[in-house]
């Protein structure tokens, strides 16, 4: 399908439902909306994305060329030149920032267990 046609991120984010889902990814606009219970990896990892950017998260899953293609067939247009997305409407910071929250509880868990039963043993008993 032809991707000449311009499309502000702020047209992408109305088109966020099951019934009628966008995604983008560089750049390019589709409409995932057909194919949503066709897909291998389930409708809702693609309707999470709906009305926003999903590159990180379609290269993430490590989609296969014929994957690659198939999302081709969807493309509706592309992001209009100067147009900014929408707050929370990218893929990127997002989920970085949750992965180091992650991984600070985490290392305060480990902190904890260790003074707790390694550190803190009472030389008396
Ligand atoms: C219209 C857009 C999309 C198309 C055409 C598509 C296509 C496919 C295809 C054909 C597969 C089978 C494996 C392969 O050939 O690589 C697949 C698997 C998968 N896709 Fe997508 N995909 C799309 C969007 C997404 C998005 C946005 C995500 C994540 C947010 C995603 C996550 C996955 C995952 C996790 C699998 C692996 C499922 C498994 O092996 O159990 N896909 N996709």
């Amino acid at each position: 399908m032809s991707t000449d046609k311009q499309i502000e991120w702020s047209e992408v984010a109305q088109h966020n439902t099951e019934e009628d889902c966008w995604i983008v990814v560089n750049n390019i606009v589709y409409n995932a909306t057909s194919y949503l219970n066709d897909h291998p990896g389930g409708p809702i990892v693609i309707t999470n994305r709906g009305g926003k950017d999903a590159t990180k998260k379609f290269q993430e899953a490590a989609h296969s060329e014929s994957a690659q293609k198939k999302l081709q067939t969807f493309a509706i247009g592309k992001i209009a030149d100067g147009s900014t997305p929408l707050p929370g409407q990218l893929d990127v910071e997002g989920s970085g920032s949750q992965t180091l929250v992650g991984l600070v509880v985490v290392g305060i868990v480990i902190a904890f267990l260790l003074y707790t039963f390694v550190f803190n043993q009472n030389p008396s008993q």
